[in-house]
């Protein structure tokens, strides 16, 4: 079935890469801020609206995939209220809206809804424990979508880089020209996502959605495949650049004090995902490779 998808956050890193999936099957909508802002009730209740009429005369299936989000995590400590505005009560109206449209909502959230300590994959089912006010802001948002009433799915991703925006990624290729050793750390660890990758397996679910298809869970983890620290992955992004990973240095999370505490272990488990009959994203050093293959 055709889908119709609306993408809140349409500028930003998944934004446009999801708005890159649209082809004969997939229309997409994927508005900038300016244009769909998640904190206007009024921005909110005519994009939903227009996506369901026009879902509704194409005879398309209609669903939001909500990428936007206030994603400053350091900034976010002394500006909880902005990021509470955008990650939590946007989504509720948002959600409220889809409710009453009868759109599904697929809402994308993070790995820092955890405590970040654990020491195994984090499962849909684990205990949350933000210690970030993004992360907060984050966990907040999952239950404003998930009790709203709307058919509704979160999906947690961690770590995500694309060919827009700010990322660890971009960060890395250009330290590589300025610098000649970098330190980073290396007692982080978590699951690189490229967001090409992640908006995929996102239209896959979509597809799933109107298939008349739900996943077991309205929790999914959607990352890329396997682990790694920050230092590692500074050196398989040298290695692409064609750049000597040797000049990359360890060091701690205490070496590098932020505003915002980074998780020291957030690796999410995927088996949500494949239980619910999605296809799990490749590693992500295959993907890290396919990304640099792409400039
Ligand atoms: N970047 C990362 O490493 C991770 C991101 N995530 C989540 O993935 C999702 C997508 O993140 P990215 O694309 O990386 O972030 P991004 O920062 O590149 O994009 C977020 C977009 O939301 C937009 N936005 C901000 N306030 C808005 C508002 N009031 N109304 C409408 N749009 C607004 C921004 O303009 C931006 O285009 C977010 O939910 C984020 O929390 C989860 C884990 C890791």
């Amino acid at each position: 079935m055709r889908l119709a998808l609306l993408v809140p956050g349409g500028s930003g890193q998944l934004g446009r890469d999801l708005a890159a999936k649209a082809g004969p099957e997939v229309e997409v909508l994927a508005p900038p801020s300016a244009e769909l802002n998640l904190t206007s009730v009024g921005d909110v209740l005519s994009a939903v609206g227009a996506l369901a009429s026009r879902a509704a005369a194409s005879g398309a299936f209609p669903v939001v995939l909500n990428a936007a989000a206030y994603t400053a995590v350091d900034a976010a400590e002394t500006d909880e209220k902005r990021a509470f505005a955008v990650n939590v009560d946007g989504p509720r109206v948002l959600a409220a809206a889809c409710a009453s449209r009868r759109v599904p909502l697929v809402h994308v959230s993070t790995d820092y809804v955890f405590a970040g300590d654990a020491s195994r994959p984090y499962e849909v089912t684990d205990t949350l424990g933000p210690h970030t006010a993004y992360g907060r802001t984050k966990a907040a948002g999952e239950d404003a979508v998930l009790g709203s009433g709307a058919r509704s799915w979160v999906v947690r991703t961690s770590w995500v880089y694309g060919k827009s925006g700010k990322n660890f990624v971009k960060t890395m290729a250009r330290l590589e020209k300025e610098k000649d050793t970098l330190s980073v750390v290396d007692d982080q660890v978590g699951s690189p996502t490229w967001s090409a990758d992640l908006a995929a397996g996102l239209v896959e679910l979509a597809g799933f959605l109107a298939e008349d298809g739900a996943p077991a869970s309205s929790v999914l983890h959607c990352t890329g495949a396997g682990e790694v620290s920050w230092c590692g992955f500074a050196k398989a992004i040298f290695t692409e650049l064609g750049a000597d990973p040797s000049r990359i240095k360890p060091c701690t999370t205490a070496d590098y004090p932020l505003p915002a505490p980074r998780p020291a272990y957030s690796v999410l488990s995927n088996a949500s995902w494949r239980e619910a009959g999605l296809t799990p994203l490749r590693s992500w050093d295959e993907a890290l490779k396919a990304y640099f293959a792409t400039q």
